[in-house]
């Protein structure tokens, strides 16, 4: 058999490869596979940058992207969350406490008063429980109170920090020992939560601080990270929180998050995804432009919401916050070649809302005599963004929308895929990549 002079490489004279020559090429062979490997992986990688406003639901989309590609490491996170919901519960039951601490100090009337016996032994039993939530906060965001809800320091890697503590308060639980070591039970309010569960649930069901409530204005089951109704399940030695109590929880978002993770399964298995989520309180906006100038695709959330207002802005409409933005984001020549996409989210509340017979007229006059109706409700949101985007956008460009329930994580990961591939065949149409 005749051997072939080496391609790449020297010859010994006659013709022949030498040794050195062979395994230059086979080196090249290998790394135009790993090349190879690489462009195919970046074929299917997508980069998306979560806008809209506070509270219309960003961070839970990215959790549902999380969820959907990348469920093992969903899972690892799990334990993370069961803090988070933990503390939502916690900062419900301050709520009611501080409510009726200020009823309390503006009434000498002796019914208020006996209620007021009754739960200030209650607030005892649960300074121990306002204790561990202050020391979690002080770990991921500094302690300070500066809003309503969890918020997280910016930049810290607070997912890593709470796990550890709470990974070592279970190793302490499982260690006589070790579970003498305050430092464990300091960080995981579980079992004072679960000692604590009668008291939580008198507390929301009693009828005079039910009527306090009202009488103030508060309507905690509104407030995002509400879980009084689910006390029984969560204040719970064993619990475990379920997917769609982690899409409930509440974190709020300040700053910037890249988060980048690999497909776990289904098409593309291997490839990236890379998202980016901001804080869309009003004063968090203009740290966003830092982000706009090569993001291919944003996804804009809009909140199906018609009669609430911005916690930041109390007298600011959400719908007429969002369309403001929307105006900005069409607009901007930064975003000109970018791809838009509308998330018209928390339908389930749009439904609710609707059902208890609020009529949309009343807080948006312009929607007129249309039926009081979900159906009739997105389309107006949808021609408002749809006429926008025409009007604004620098070139023509495809609107794409679509109605979510951020926390429905089953048909998330349905609508999530399709996004996905949507956004990969748009990308060839652009030249970014060859082929699916
Ligand atoms: N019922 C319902 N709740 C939702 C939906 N989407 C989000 N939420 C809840 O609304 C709250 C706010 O959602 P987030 O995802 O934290 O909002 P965000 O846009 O990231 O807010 P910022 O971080 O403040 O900018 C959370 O408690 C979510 O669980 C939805 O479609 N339906
Ligand atoms: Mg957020």
């Amino acid at each position: 058999m005749v051997e072939m002079p080496g391609f790449w490489g020297e010859t010994d004279g006659r013709g022949f490869s030498t040794p050195e020559s062979l395994r230059a090429s086979q080196e090249i062979d290998e790394r135009l596979v790993e090349h190879k490997k690489v462009l195919e992986k970046k074929k299917n990688s997508i980069q998306i940058l979560l806008l809209g406003q506070s509270e219309s639901g960003k961070s839970s989309v990215l959790k549902n992207f999380q969820l959907a590609f990348a469920p093992k490491r969903f899972e690892e996170e799990r334990i993370v969350w069961k803090t988070i919901v933990q503390l939502n519960l916690i900062r419900s039951v301050k709520t009611i406490l501080e409510s009726l601490q200020s009823e309390w100090e503006s009434t000498d009337d002796p019914e208020t008063s006996q209620l007021n016996r009754n739960l200030r032994r209650i607030r005892l039993g649960l300074s121990p429980l306002l204790f561990v939530e202050s020391n979690i906060l002080q770990l991921i965001s500094s302690g300070s109170h500066k809003y309503r809800d969890v918020y997280v320091r910016p930049g810290c890697d607070w997912k890593a920090v709470l796990k550890s503590r709470v990974m070592q308060a279970a190793d302490g639980a499982r260690n006589k020992r070790r579970s003498r070591n305050p430092m464990t039970k300091e960080y995981d309010p579980t079992s004072i939560l679960a000692a604590s569960k009668d008291d939580i649930m008198f507390l929301w069901n009693d009828p005079g601080v039910q009527a306090v409530l009202r009488k103030q204005g508060i309507r905690i089951e509104d407030m995002p990270g509400f879980f009084l109704n689910d006390i029984a399940r969560i204040a719970d030695i064993n619990y475990v929180p379920t997917d769609r109590d982690i899409m409930r929880a509440r974190i709020r978002s300040l700053g910037v998050e890249e988060h980048h993770f690999i497909v776990e399964k289904g098409l593309g298995v291997g490839s990236d995804i890379y998202v980016t989520d901001v804080g869309g309180r009003r004063s968090q906006r203009p740290k966003w432009i830092s982000y706009f100038e090569h993001i291919q695709t944003i996804v804009f959330l809009a909140p199906l919401a018609f009669n609430q207002t911005l916690e930041e802005a109390p007298e600011v409409n959400r719908l007429e916050d969002s369309l403001t933005l929307w105006q900005d984001i069409c607009r901007n020549r930064l975003l000109a070649n970018a791809t838009l996409i509308v998330f018209f989210n928390k339908k389930d509340i749009l439904s609710a809302t609707l059902a208890t017979g609020v009529m949309v007229n009343k807080y948006v006059p312009s929607f007129g005599d249309r039926p009081n109706e979900v159906a009739a409700v997105t389309k107006y949101f949808c021609d408002k963004f749809r006429a926008y985007h025409r009007k604004l956008s620098p070139f023509p460009r495809t609107f794409m929308f679509y109605e979510t329930s951020a926390i429905d994580t089953s048909s998330m990961a349905a609508l999530l895929v399709r996004v996905r591939e949507t956004i990969l065949r748009l990308y060839i149409q652009q030249g970014s990549i060859s082929e699916l």
